[in-house]
C-alpha cells in the first residue's frame, strides 16, 4: 500500500457524471487518501460518496482552479484527475490550463478523461513493488558444511557465506571483487571459474 495520498478533484460541468461514477467505483481506494476538490466538484463528490470528505475550493470559475494549482506549486499535491470538457468554451479557461501547466511542471500523475482516470486509480491503488529478491547459485560447500553462494539481484553480484550450523556464525554477504581478493581457497576458486563461464556464457543452467 502506497501511504495515504493527496488527491486533487476537479470536472467540469458536462463531466461532473463521469467524476462521480468514477468516484463511486473507487470509494474504497479514495477513502484511504486526502482529497481535495474546486468547489462544485467536492460538493458533487460528496454527495454521491458519503464516505469520502473533500476540503472544498473555491469553484473553478471564482479561482479555485488556481488554488488548486498553488497547492500543486507548494509540492502539497500528488495526484490530479481533471476531467475536462473540451467541446464547451469557458471563460475561465487561462485558469485551468495554468493549473494542467503546474501539474505537469510538478511532474505529478494528471488525469483529464474518465479512462485516464480509470488508469490512474488503478495503478497508485497498486502494492508499492516489492523489493526484488536475490537469486542465488551456489559456489562451493565444505566437508564441514558452510556454504558459499553467488546472489545476484538488479544486476549486482555478492556472495552470501553460510557458516555450517554447529559453528554458530552468521551469514555474511561481500562485494565479490572483495571476496575473489580475500583468499585462495577452493571457495574462490570456484567462484573465479563461475564468473569466467558466466563471461563466456557457458555457465550451467
Ligand atoms: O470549473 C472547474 C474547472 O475549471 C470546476 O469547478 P467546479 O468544481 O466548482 O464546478
Amino acid at each position: 500500500m502506497h501511504p495515504p495520498l493527496r488527491i486533487g478533484l476537479v470536472a467540469h460541468d458536462a463531466k461532473k457524471a463521469e467524476l462521480i461514477a468514477w468516484a463511486q467505483r473507487w470509494e474504497d481506494w479514495l477513502a484511504r487518501h486526502s482529497l481535495v476538490g474546486t468547489g462544485t466538484s467536492a460538493d458533487d463528490i460528496e454527495q454521491a460518496c458519503p464516505s469520502l470528505r473533500v476540503e472544498h475550493l473555491r469553484s473553478g470559475p471564482d479561482g479555485g482552479d488556481m488554488q488548486l494549482g498553488a497547492w500543486i506549486v507548494d509540492g502539497g499535491i500528488d495526484a490530479l484527475v481533471f476531467l475536462l470538457d473540451p467541446a464547451s468554451a469557458h471563460a475561465h479557461e487561462a485558469d485551468f490550463r495554468a493549473l494542467i501547466r503546474v501539474a505537469l511542471i510538478a511532474g505529478i500523475p494528471v488525469a483529464l478523461s474518465e479512462a485516464s482516470a480509470e488508469h490512474l486509480a488503478i495503478g497508485m491503488s497498486l502494492p508499492a513493488p516489492a523489493v526484488a529478491e536475490p537469486e542465488f547459485r551456489e559456489i562451493y560447500s565444505s566437508s564441514n558444511g558452510d556454504h558459499w553462494r553467488l546472489g545476484i539481484v538488479r544486476g549486482r553480484m555478492f556472495v552470501r557465506h553460510q557458516p555450517n550450523a554447529a559453528s554458530g556464525g552468521t551469514t555474511t554477504d561481500t562485494d565479490v571483487e572483495q571476496f575473489l581478493s580475500s583468499g585462495t581457497g577452493p571457495e574462490h576458486q570456484a567462484l573465479r571459474r563461475m564468473i569466467e563461464q558466466r563471461r563466456r556464457g557457458t555457465e550451467a543452467p
